[in-house]
C-alpha cells in the first residue's frame, strides 16, 4: 500500500446515491481506510445532505490543502466535485478518485473502475495511478463524461424524474421505456445554428447532438465508442437529417451496442469548440443533470483534472486511452 496516489484524502459521500447504497460504501470505505493506514496520509470523510453540498465540500478540499478528493457516489455526484475542484487555481487542485455507486456510472466505465463495489473500487485507489484528464465548459457548468442536446438529454432528464418518484425501474429499462415515451416528439427535432471549431454555420435539423469526453452516456450507451479523454478534444455525435422513426428506433439499439457510426443519417467527428444557438429552448443533460437554455458556448479545457485510474492490471473494462500523461 506504501505507493498509493491518495495522500491527504477527503471523501464526499452521496449517502442517496444508488438507492441508498452509496451509505453502505460509506460505511465501508470508512473501515477500509482506518484499517489501511498506509493508503492515505489522513483521511476525512463528509456526507452530503443534498444536491449543491458536493461542489462546496470539494472547493473547500482545495483551500484546506487536500491532495485528494473521492467521490462516493453517481455520475451527478462526481458532476458536483469535478464543479467545485475546476472553481480552484490548477496549482491547488486535489486530485479527484471516485467510488462509482450510481445507477448509470458512465465515468466508471471511462475510468475502468469497479462499480457498485466500494471494496474493489478503494484497492483500485489505493494502486492507482493518476492521469490528466480533459474537461469540458458549456456556459459556466464544467463536465466529465457527457453533454447532449434533443432527444436523448430529453430521455435523461425523464428517467432522473421518474427516479425521484422511487419507480423500481433502473438503468437501462428505465432509459429505454423513457426513449419509447419521448419517440414521437421528436419528429420535429431542435433545429439550431451550430459553429464547429469556428467553421461556417451549419444548420442541423436537431434531434441528437452529443458532446462527449469518455464513450458511453445513459448508463452504457456507446454513442461515441472512440471517445478518448485524454486526447485534448471532444468526440461529437449529431444528426444531419431526420430520420422516419422506425429508423429512430433502430437507432438507439444500434447506440446501445456503438454500431451506429456509419449511419448517413449521423455525423460523428471531433472539436474542440462548439457554439449552439437553438430557435426554441431545447432539452439538454450535462453529466446526467438537467441544463437550460438555447445558446451554449461549449470548450474542451485539456488536461485539467487530475484523475486516480486503476492501473491496466486492475481495470474492470476496457478503456479507451492509453499510458498516463502525468504522475506526481
Ligand atoms: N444526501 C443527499 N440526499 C439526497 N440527494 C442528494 C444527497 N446528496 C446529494 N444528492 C443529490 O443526488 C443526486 C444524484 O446523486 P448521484 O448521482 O450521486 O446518485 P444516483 O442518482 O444514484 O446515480 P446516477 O447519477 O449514476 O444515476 C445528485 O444530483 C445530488 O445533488
Amino acid at each position: 500500500m506504501t505507493n498509493s496516489p491518495l495522500g491527504r484524502t477527503l471523501v464526499i459521500a452521496n449517502p442517496a446515491a444508488g438507492c441508498g447504497e452509496g451509505e453502505r460504501a460509506r460505511v465501508f470505505a470508512e473501515r477500509f481506510l482506518a484499517s489501511f493506514s498506509s493508503a492515505t496520509e489522513g483521511y476525512e470523510i463528509l456526507s452530503t445532505e443534498g444536491p449543491g453540498d458536493a461542489r462546496g465540500l470539494a472547493r473547500m478540499a482545495g483551500e484546506a490543502g487536500f491532495s485528494s478528493v473521492i467521490a462516493l457516489g453517481g455520475d451527478g455526484v462526481i458532476h458536483e466535485v469535478v464543479n467545485g475542484l475546476m472553481a480552484l487555481r490548477q496549482s491547488i487542485r486535489p486530485a479527484l478518485g471516485i467510488i462509482p455507486m450510481g445507477s448509470g456510472n458512465d465515468y466508471a466505465r471511462t475510468i475502468g473502475m469497479a462499480k457498485n463495489h466500494a471494496e474493489d473500487a478503494l484497492a483500485q485507489l489505493v494502486q492507482g495511478q493518476i492521469v490528466n484528464f480533459e474537461v469540458g465548459q458549456v456556459n459556466d457548468v464544467y463536465f466529465m463524461q457527457t453533454l447532449s442536446f434533443g432527444l436523448d438529454a430529453a430521455v435523461a432528464i425523464d428517467t432522473i424524474r421518474r427516479r425521484e418518484k422511487n419507480t423500481s425501474l433502473r438503468g437501462e429499462s428505465l432509459y429505454v421505456t423513457s426513449a419509447l415515451k419521448l419517440f414521437p416528439h421528436a419528429r420535429r427535432g431542435w433545429p439550431c445554428r451550430a459553429h464547429i471549431d469556428g467553421g461556417h454555420e451549419l444548420i442541423l435539423p436537431t434531434i441528437i447532438f452529443t458532446v462527449q469526453i469518455g464513450p458511453t452516456y445513459g448508463g452504457g450507451f456507446q454513442v461515441c465508442p472512440a471517445a478518448n479523454p485524454c486526447d485534448g478534444v471532444f468526440d461529437l455525435c449529431y444528426n444531419i437529417s431526420r430520420p422516419a422513426l422506425p429508423h429512430l428506433a433502430a437507432l438507439l439499439g444500434m447506440v446501445r451496442a456503438g454500431t451506429h457510426t456509419r449511419s448517413r443519417v449521423l455525423r460523428l467527428r471531433q472539436a474542440k469548440t462548439i457554439e449552439l444557438a437553438f430557435e426554441t429552448p431545447v432539452p439538454a443533460q450535462v453529466d446526467g443533470e438537467e441544463l437550460e437554455g438555447q445558446h451554449f458556448d461549449i470548450q474542451v479545457i485539456p488536461q485539467a483534472l487530475r484523475v486516480i485510474c486503476p492501473t491496466p492490471a486492475t481495470r474492470t473494462n476496457r478503456v479507451t486511452w492509453d499510458a498516463p500523461h502525468a504522475k506526481e
